[in-house]
């Protein structure tokens, strides 16, 4: 698993600075939780790392190499970063095996026999095994989401990233998609995570980081920031959202 930095990376949608100067550590096989209000940038600094937006400044290291320079070519960078979003953007015409297969296929060139056992222990290990010749419409939003993350595992990626994935989930099936990056937490992967479930960061984050306005105003170590915020900003953040 790998290492990732960012170093005053700033982003502007026009006039408008959305990352404003962000510094981020994530150590190997640390989780780190992003949280704060609605527009406070959260999404954008994890479509940044995933190079699916240019940087205006700053750099994004992987493994101490900056991933952002121009030229490099993305889509060899997302195969070491997996992301997962709210919509599980599963393409609704394949079944869940043949989602997981598509990127291994087309990008590493690998064969459908040479992927299947590998993949049908991903299947296994998250509760999906009878579920692999189903289409999306015939699963669960938390089995659709399950799935999803098993597409990106599936390009073995070194770091993943994670963009509100349980918001758009009935509340009873949010814990089997948190359960999985738990067993992803002990297998020791890096995983960044823009994340409203205030539950889920206490109990399995390394290290919060609170945005507001482009900017990580606060960061530490969960029982550090929920229990004695530093800032007013963040005492009021976590005084609505743990209500
Ligand atoms: N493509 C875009 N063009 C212009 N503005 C954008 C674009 N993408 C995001 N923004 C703006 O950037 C700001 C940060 O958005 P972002 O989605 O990163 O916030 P967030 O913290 O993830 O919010 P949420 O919790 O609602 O997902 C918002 O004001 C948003 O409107």
């Amino acid at each position: 698993m790998a290492k990732l930095n960012l170093q005053n990376v700033v982003k502007r949608f026009g006039d408008r600075t959305v990352c404003d100067g962000i510094d981020l550590t994530v150590d190997e096989g640390q989780m780190v939780c992003l949280i704060g209000a609605s527009g406070a940038g959260k999404s954008t600094v994890l479509r940044c790392i995933n190079l699916l937006e240019p940087i205006e400044d700053g750099e994004i290291l992987l493994d101490g190499v900056d991933i952002s320079v121009p030229g490099l070519d993305p889509q060899s960078v997302r195969a070491r970063i997996g992301i997962v979003f709210q919509s599980f953007n599963l393409f609704p015409h394949m079944t869940a095996l043949d989602n997981v297969m598509l990127a291994p296929r087309r990008v590493r060139g690998r064969t459908r026999a040479e992927l299947l056992p590998q993949i049908e222990e991903m299947f296994e290990r998250f509760g999906l095994a009878d579920r692999m010749h189903n289409y999306p419409d015939q699963l669960s939003g938390g089995q659709q989401q399950r799935v999803a993350i098993v597409r990106a595992l599936a390009m073995q990626p070194e770091v993943m990233l994670f963009d509100e994935i349980t918001s758009a989930l009935d509340p009873q099936l949010v814990g089997e998609v948190l359960d999985v990056l738990l067993m992803l937490k002990q297998q020791g992967m890096t995983m960044v995570m823009a994340t409203h479930e205030m539950g889920f960061a206490r109990q399995a984050a390394d290290k919060v980081c609170f945005l507001q306005n482009g900017r990580i105003v606060e960061e530490g170590p969960p029982e550090q920031l929920f229990d004695h915020p530093q800032q007013d900003a963040t005492r009021q953040f976590l005084a609505r959202a743990l209500k």
